[in-house]
């Protein structure tokens, strides 16, 4: 089959071993940088031109897209479905996943295990949101935040509410989150590929270091899960409407609550720490699933 890789760098670790992986297993990849795509929004006739060829021959897409480029790439893959094509994830999901808001709503309204957490943008009152999430230590955290930064811990109310009025004073989204202590340090990544974890990996922060985050320093090593996780990211997903997702468990008293669910999960991480060929499986479930115009959307968005 003809695969479409939408990735802005084919160089990058993930996208080299789909590829790979694509390619030992007979079958072509075409790579997409998504802001070099351009489309022809016709009735009927939906049509993708890339370097002024016509990209009409594609039996899957795979989508890597960047955080920074969501909004177009979800529309670049949505023409894809509006053609037919089989995506590994589809654009609903992955619009859904980007929007951290969205997800935990989503989530919790079919009652996944999530940290306390309250929302705000431009909260009055300050000491009932500490309320709301028990009181400190708690987390606070920048919505646009990544790789850990953005992420604070706050330990003592004067240290939570200066914190939180510095953010509001920048007009930064925010999420107020009871904190996770018996997680210590460390999460737990769950790579799920067609409603089934194939790899689990513990994250572990450095001494002294609440956040796992491999870019803070971080370490990966292979875990076994408990059903009850294994059950959590699979439900996760499947909320989700993820086919391939990368979902972020903590370890809590009250068992395993979400932190998040990553629609472009890094292959880098859990391949070297679990040894699996998670390419190699996700070519797989293309090759298992692909069927012309197998989307839950069929592009309605
Ligand atoms: N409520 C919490 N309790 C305990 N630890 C937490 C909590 N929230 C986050 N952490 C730790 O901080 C790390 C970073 O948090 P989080 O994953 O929410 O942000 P991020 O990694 O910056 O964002 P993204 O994953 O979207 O790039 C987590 O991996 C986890 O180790
Ligand atoms: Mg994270
Ligand atoms: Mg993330």
């Amino acid at each position: 089959m003809k695969i479409a890789l939408l990735s802005r760098n084919k160089k990058l670790y993930s996208s080299r071993r789909l590829i790979e992986a694509a390619e030992e297993r007979g079958h072509e990849v075409q790579v997409i940088d998504v802001l070099r795509a351009y489309m022809n929004i016709a009735s009927h006739k939906p049509s993708i031109h890339y370097k002024g060829e016509d990209i009409n021959d594609v039996d899957a897409v795979i989508p890597r897209i960047g955080a920074s480029v969501t909004a177009y790439g979800a529309a670049v893959l949505r023409q894809f479905e509006m053609m037919g094509v089989f995506p590994l994830n589809e654009s609903v999901a992955l619009t859904r996943s980007r929007d951290k808001l969205r997800s935990l709503q989503l989530l919790s309204r079919k009652g996944i295990g999530l940290p306390v957490t309250v929302y705000a943008s431009k909260p009055d009152d300050v000491k009932d949101m500490i309320a709301m999430v028990g009181g400190p230590p708690l987390v606070i955290k920048l919505l646009e935040g990544t790789q850990g930064i953005g992420v604070v811990l706050a330990e003592t109310h004067k240290s939570a509410e200066s914190i939180i009025q510095g953010f509001m004073g920048i007009n930064a989204s925010i999420l107020v989150q009871e904190y996770i202590k018996e997680s210590k340090g460390a999460d737990i990544r769950c790579f799920v590929i067609g409603g089934k974890v194939v790899a689990s990996m513990k994250r572990q922060g450095p001494e002294g270091e609440f956040r796992s985050n491999v870019h803070r320093g971080g370490s990966a090593t292979p875990i076994k899960i408990t059903p009850e996780e294994r059950s959590t990211a699979v439900r996760a997903a499947k909320i989700m409407g993820l086919n391939v997702a990368g979902v972020d468990l903590l370890r809590s008293n009250h068992g395993p609550v979400v932190m998040e669910v990553n629609s472009s999960p890094g292959l880098e991480a859990i391949e070297s720490a679990t040894g699996k060929d998670i390419a190699g499986l996700i070519i797989e479930y293309i090759e298992k699933n692909k069927k012309f115009g197998k989307t839950a959307t069929r592009g309605k968005g």
